[in-house]
């Protein structure tokens, strides 16, 4: 087995994305190499995307999902759109079955370079997010922040996409709120026991919506698949929008979501390659590959 295993630097409407091939490697990237890598300015990702060899028969791999800060996540939308375009650019396969930690999980590379993954069915139950204490009704839960009898952010929908999300629902500007403040604080507050990514949405139309996300794990980010699923299907729980919604994220990109009649929600929007390089899986050293060197 080689010390370097080759990958990819992407992203998915700014989302920053490492596509690493683990492909026929026993080892795991370390929450060491992880760090090292988001440490470095042309290496800093949101989450590092592992294809390992498929574990389960009927699906092409299975992948891992690193955040920024070593840690593991369940789920990661604009992480797998850029699996797949790498794949797809490899093989010329356009239909893929994925194995992730939260489950199996299919996805298609479309004519026109779009990408549609089934983030799967969300689960609303207070012990499925997980909450720490049981609310009976997730589409608002007491939670708030700012001064007691004025809060900034306050009832929020909570659901899991396999990761844990809380959505704060706001009239004004989504850019008007400290996201970079509060976001820390409210991704580890008491009541989330694996911590949550934590957003703000603006509903629109019944048809739009602006969102912005502090990640657990990673920060602010310029997206964040996951969550705009799981604003959506809060959304359309709580009779804000209908069930297939634009939403625009704070790249100013836009990702198409639809919780459709079957219960999965698709997640449909574009991928981008950087460039490619090699790294140790261990330490996170890099080298960056020379365009058309053989
Ligand atoms: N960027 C992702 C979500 C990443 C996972 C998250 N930080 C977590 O720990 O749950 C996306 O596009 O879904």
């Amino acid at each position: 087995m080689s010390m370097t295993a080759p990958f990819a630097k992407m992203n998915g409407l700014g989302n920053e994305i490492i596509v690493a091939d683990m492909r026929s490697r026993a080892d795991r990237i370390t929450p060491a190499a992880a760090i090292a890598l988001n440490a470095d300015p042309a290496t800093k990702f949101d989450q590092i995307m592992a294809i390992y060899d498929p574990r389960t028969p009927g699906t092409i791999n299975y992948i891992e999902i690193i955040n920024s800060d070593g840690t593991m996540a369940q789920a990661c939308g604009n992480g797998m759109r850029c699996v797949v375009q790498a794949l797809a650019a490899e093989t010329g396969q356009k239909i893929f079955t994925f194995e992730t930690i939260a489950g199996i999980l299919n996805a298609e590379e479309h004519a026109d370079g779009l990408i549609s993954v089934d983030m799967g069915i969300p689960r609303f139950g207070w012990q499925d997010i997980p909450l720490a204490e049981e609310f009976r009704d997730t589409r608002m839960i007491e939670l708030q922040i700012g001064p007691i009898d004025a809060p900034v952010l306050h009832s929020p929908s909570v659901a899991s996409m396999g990761n844990p999300h809380a959505i704060f629902w706001v009239d004004e500007d989504v850019w008007s709120y400290e996201l970079d403040r509060f976001g820390p604080l409210l991704e580890n507050h008491p009541i989330f026991p694996e911590r949550a990514n934590i957003s703000i949405a603006q509903v629109t139309s019944r048809e739009s919506m602006n969102l912005r996300t502090w990640e657990r794990g990673a920060g602010l980010t310029l997206a964040c698949g996951s969550a705009t699923c799981a604003a959506v299907v809060c959304a359309a729980r709580t009779n804000r929008t209908g069930r297939k919604v634009e939403v625009t994220v704070p790249s100013g990109g836009q990702l198409t979501v639809e919780w459709r009649a079957d219960d999965h929600v698709v997640m449909t929007g574009p991928a981008e390659w950087e460039f490619s390089g090699n790294f140790n899986p261990a330490t996170g050293a890099w080298l960056r590959e020379i365009e058309g060197a053989a």
